[in-house]
């Protein structure tokens, strides 16, 4: 039976007038966490049980993420944003068939090919025109160590994948990159592997998939550079999902970015796990006045608070880098250098050469949005230089096809004193449906 994994979808084109003057506080809650609602349901697919995930991401990932799973036969039922899970256990999966399509998201797709590679399953992985772009060698090599039977159909070890699901083994394994994506993979794969696995790692990134997998009696022992997992099957769960420090960030840089910047912002119920709040962070380091408090007995694997920032916005620049921090804040960046245009100084990211493989080249579009504003930006190998200067709006922009894009264009066009064109909004959808409704909290927004 299809499940409801209807996204909604955001106008494509929207106009804007002058950002809305005056102060006064704001408090806001962001939507739930996209990375948690990916992992939770996937756990719940294989754990022991009837799991309840309440407050799930409703974007266009976590849709593609239920869709899947409902086209693999686990028994998927949503209720407005809560969703139940029936858990085929570890393992489990015994589809045969065709594509199961990942849309959009590289977390679905990455962390099925984990799940399907230790199952009885036999099927073909496969994604959207830009998913399939986006590498899957580093996530491969290290499953194909465990014995994985995984056969790339595209070009260069992209997707589409073919996965005829086995008895994977355990062992040590090395992950070449700093990404979080293939660490939560191996944890997924390793579940079904007949002894332990060591996953040596270069960065220790996001880690909800090891904080999730041990809250579900999973035994995962975590260094910095390695993570250590036995074997088990994670008990059934209730979990509510905590709000997305993303979509924080995004409405931390709307309210600093606008004229309202001088009263101070409050977002609520936000995820505080210090793997995700490097774009916080990295602003508090370079001058801005943002503090966080964590709220007792949240009761989820994570820790949850409040997150206040101050303005006016007041930057020194300087250099934003080192692999932990670039980590912590990775889909941030093109919002930190859109700020950053009203610093004192250049802004100078480094370490992120990551940022080249997402949805398209964020490096290369975050440097190509800041000229447009006439901003002076460059690219570097692995992250980028921009002078501070104050943004102009051009009359229309065609924002890139990346919802992170996205927001940074919304940012500099509040920046700049609004009065423009924004066309490509809708690909916000992938993970936040409610962009437009945001936006105009704090200016005038008409729908095109
Ligand atoms: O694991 C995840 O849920 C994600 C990890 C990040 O990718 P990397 O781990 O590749 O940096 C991030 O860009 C993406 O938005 C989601
Ligand atoms: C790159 C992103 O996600 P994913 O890797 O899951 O596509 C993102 O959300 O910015």
């Amino acid at each position: 039976m299809p499940v409801a994994t209807e996204y909604r979808a955001v106008p494509a084109r929207i106009r804007l007038g002058r950002p809305h003057p005056g102060n006064g506080p704001v408090r806001a809650k962001p939507h739930a966490d996209k990375a948690i609602s990916q992992r939770a349901t996937l756990l719940a697919a294989i754990a022991d049980g009837q799991s309840q995930i309440r407050k799930l991401a409703g974007c266009r990932d976590t849709a593609s993420n239920l869709r899947a799973l409902d086209r693999l036969g686990v028994s998927v039922r949503v209720e407005g944003t809560s969703v139940t899970i029936d858990g085929v256990g570890p393992g489990g999966f015994d589809f045969r068939g065709e594509a199961v399509d990942a849309g959009n998201s590289a977390t679905t797709a990455r962390l099925l090919i984990a799940v399907l590679a230790g199952s009885r399953a036999d099927c073909v992985v496969d994604g959207n025109d830009l998913l399939r772009n986006r590498p899957m060698d580093w996530l491969m090599e290290p499953l194909r160590q465990l014995g994985a039977d995984l056969t790339c159909l595209g070009r260069e070890e992209r997707l589409p994948v073919r996965v005829a699901g086995r008895q994977l083994r355990g062992g040590t394994v090395e992950v070449e990159i700093d990404s979080a994506q293939p660490v939560s993979a191996m944890l997924f794969a390793g579940l079904a592997a007949d002894g332990e696995v060591v996953i040596r790692r270069r960065t220790a990134a996001r880690d909800h998939t090891e904080r999730m997998l041990r809250w579900t009696g999973v035994d995962v022992r975590a260094a910095q550079n390695q993570v250590v997992l036995t074997p088990g099957t994670p008990r059934a769960f209730e979990l509510t999902v905590p709000g997305d420090p993303s979509a924080a960030a995004v409405l931390a840089a709307l309210h600093l970015a606008s004229p309202r910047a001088s009263s101070s912002l409050l977002l609520d119920d936000v995820c505080l796990n210090p793997t995700r709040l490097g774009f916080f962070r990295a602003l508090r380091s370079l001058g801005a006045d943002i503090t966080w408090q964590e709220r007792a007995g949240a009761g989820s694997p994570e820790p949850v608070g409040t997150i206040e920032v101050r303005g006016p916005l007041r930057l020194a620049g300087g250099t934003v880098g080192g692999k932990e921090l670039i980590q912590a804040g990775i889909d941030e960046l093109p919002l930190l250098a859109a700020l950053c245009c009203r610093a004192d100084q250049p802004l100078v990211i480094e370490d992120a050469a990551e940022l080249r493989d997402k949805d398209i080249d964020r490096i290369t579009a975050t440097v190509e949005l800041l000229t447009q504003f006439g901003i002076e930006a460059s690219a570097t190998s692995e992250g980028l230089i921009a002078s501070p200067s104050e943004p102009k709006p051009p009359t229309e922009l065609l924002l890139p096809r990346d919802h992170r894009l996205v927001f940074a264009g919304c940012v500099l066009a509040v920046l700049a004193g609004g009065e423009l064109v924004l066309d490509g909004m809708d690909a916000a959808a992938t993970s936040y449906p409610a962009l437009v409704e945001d936006l105009a909290t704090y200016v005038p927004v008409e729908v095109l």
